[in-house]
């Protein structure tokens, strides 16, 4: 299976509409891949807060539109990372504005749509995105030709549960858009790893590059195998990271190492 990560330049000297077109021809570029993967939030950045409400489309809007043509022009399995999504207002909204969630969408080679991931748990503690989004609720995965795809977002790679859950769900290959900033670099690269040696799942890991609301992102995008080697990891700054790798490698770790066998799942607190 060849993957091809998109470590997207993301600053405030590029408009969103320039970006979103500059984005789909990259992808069309890919053409020959199986997956292409883009970063969380790369419209607007995943640190500028303050364009969340202003940029926000619908799930299918702009964003939608041009990233399900990429991928059906290309022909490949495209993770288009996430957007900001204005969710439909309920009857009740006081607004007429539905809540804003972080979303990944993730098309088919037709161009269709495959699965939409709304990211559980959202990044800020008392401010920023925590505050200003919705969290997700559901688990997602995403059967490829030869592989399950899970999919989590960007702080998401801090709770191991919830790649248990997508593990259980059948994935092997864990896809991971985020907007990691470069002053955490560090664990972005061990909890990649890590994530991926629990899970005994390949982790494909794709950054954005540049500085947005002040914040220098890490880059550094990364792909570890199930055995937990780094097949490949980008620098620091714009970067196709395109790698092959063999998703049979996930049943043979298992078969071999049977790790994940020896569970012991509903553990009790300890008695006082
Ligand atoms: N966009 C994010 O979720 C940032 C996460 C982060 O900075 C961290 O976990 O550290």
């Amino acid at each position: 299976m060849r993957a091809s990560l998109l470590q997207i330049d993301v600053n405030e000297g590029e408009s969103v509409e320039s970006r979103r077109s500059r984005v789909a021809a990259l992808v069309r570029e890919q053409a020959g891949a199986d997956l292409v993967v883009l970063p969380e939030l790369w419209t607007t950045g995943a640190f500028a807060y303050e364009g969340f409400g202003s940029e926000a489309e619908p799930l299918e809007g702009p964003t939608y539109e041009v990233m399900a043509k990429a991928a059906s022009d290309a022909g490949v399995w495209l993770h288009a990372g996430s957007i900001p999504e204005r969710a439909p207002a309920d009857s009740g909204s006081a607004t007429g504005d539905g809540p804003l969630y972080n979303t990944s969408l993730v098309f088919s080679p037709s161009g269709e749509l495959a699965a939409a991931y709304r990211k559980i748990h959202r990044f800020g503690f008392d401010k920023g995105e925590a505050v200003l989004m919705a969290a997700g609720e559901d688990l997602v995965t995403v059967r490829l030709p030869g592989t399950t795809l899970g999919v989590a977002t960007c702080y998401d790679l801090r709770f191991p549960e919830l790649f248990r859950g997508l593990v259980d769900a059948g994935a092997e290959t864990l896809v991971v858009p985020a907007g990691w900033p470069e002053r955490r670099r560090a664990h972005w690269t061990l909890l990649a790893q890590a994530r991926a040696v629990e899970n005994q799942a390949f982790v494909l890991a794709c950054g954005t590059a540049g500085t947005h609301a002040g914040v220098p992102q890490a880059g550094h995008s990364i792909v570890v195998d199930p055995w937990g080697e780094v097949l490949a990891q980008a620098g620091a700054g714009e970067q196709v990271l395109t790698v092959e790798f063999d998703p049979g490698k996930v049943a043979l770790t298992r078969d071999q190492f049977p790790a994940l066998k020896d569970r012991m799942l509903g553990l009790a607190a300890p008695r006082r």
